[in-house]
């Protein structure tokens, strides 16, 4: 259950006097999600979402919301959030810092086909192209320094071959960050965490249309190809094997060049990308499995999931960049 922070209809109603969004309707805590209390909240003037942070403090917010707001007066489907008459898009309530977004329609596809990879791959080359004029510099927070960081907390829970594997992938990522090679790749603002549950699709089954992405709060400025390799590794396998489907990955990929090229030096990068993606989610379910946060009340995903695709991933890469 992800209301951590219970909310009742007097606070919505107090708390929406600070703003021009109407009357409540109606109050509703959202069960799934595992980071932040979520509720969708209706007045007389639309559909929102008011999330209470549990983990992000005040001064660290600015940069996703501000982020969100910049690709929403760009037209990339994403929460767009709301200022209140003083112009704070970050407000408090119970002692949290809070933010009142607009509700995205549709829900997620947890077996997304084709037809789902290309319309994420689509608009994610459209949401990294919208980006880059924005002006807030902050790094991917999960990226290449935390992992030499956790990499000496997390392995000694391992048993041998898996900490030796990953202390080799650190290694070699870390010695790949410090080339020219890669510190000339394409970035900017990128969501980093674009797994299936934080896209809604809209329309039918048989005519989806992208509702929007959500979950902002792991974003940073990083590759472009880093966002790329997350999703392949999410949207475009066989998740009983890790194994990347071809017919998956190419809708993506097709889809993405089509509003982005891809370039020779993102081409030559995507092998050690791919794993560089398997390795970001394999530690931080590590890490979340063996030092969990106090207030953690959710059992945390399964680590051994990304390990696997690491494995996979370190063995062959079964597929080439448009
Ligand atoms: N702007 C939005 N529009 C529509 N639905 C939303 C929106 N934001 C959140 N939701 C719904 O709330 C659910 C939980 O939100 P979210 O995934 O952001 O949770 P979280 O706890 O913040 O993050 P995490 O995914 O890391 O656990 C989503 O699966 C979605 O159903
Ligand atoms: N997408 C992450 C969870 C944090 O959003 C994972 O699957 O480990």
């Amino acid at each position: 259950m992800a209301v951590f922070t219970p909310v009742d209809e007097a606070d919505a109603r107090s708390l929406l006097q600070r703003f021009s969004l109407g009357e409540l309707r109606s109050l509703r805590g959202i069960s799934s999600g595992i980071e932040n209390t979520n509720y969708f909240l209706s007045t007389t003037t639309g559909e929102y979402v008011l999330t209470l942070f549990e983990r992000l403090t005040h001064a660290q917010l600015p940069f996703y919301i501000d982020l969100m707001s910049h690709l929403a007066e760009h037209q990339v489907p994403v929460p767009h959030p709301q200022a209140t008459h003083d112009g704070a898009r970050i407000t408090e309530l119970h002692g949290k810092p809070s933010a009142i977004v607009t509700r995205l329609p549709g829900q997620c596809q947890m077996q997304p086909g084709a037809v789902h990879n290309a319309l994420v791959g689509g608009t994610l080359a459209r949401m990294h192209l919208a980006g880059q004029d924005f002006a807030v510099n902050q790094p991917n927070l999960l990226g290449v320094e935390w992992w030499a960081k956790t990499a000496p907390v997390v392995a000694p829970h391992l048993p041998a071959d898996a900490a030796d594997m990953l202390r080799d992938e650190v290694a070699a990522q870390v010695a790949a960050a410090a080339t020219d090679a890669q510190r000339a790749l394409p970035s900017g603002p990128a969501h980093c965490d674009l797994f299936r549950d934080n896209v809604l699709f809209a329309g039918t089954p048989d005519a989806p249309e992208l509702g929007g992405f959500i979950d902002f709060y792991f974003a940073g400025c990083d590759t472009w190809l880093f966002d790329v390799a997350v999703c392949i590794n999410d949207w475009s396998i066989d998740h009983a094997t890790g194994e990347i489907r071809a017919d998956l990955a190419d809708a993506f990929l097709t889809a993405y060049a089509a509003e982005r090229p891809f370039t020779d030096a993102e081409r030559a990068a995507w092998p050690l990308m791919l794993r560089a993606a398997a390795l970001r989610f394999w530690m931080s379910r590590l890490f979340d499995f063996y030092l969990p946060r106090p207030a953690q009340t959710l059992t945390p995903h399964d680590p051994t999931h990304f390990e696997r695709v690491l494995r996979l991933r370190r063995a062959h890469t079964p597929l080439v960049l448009p």
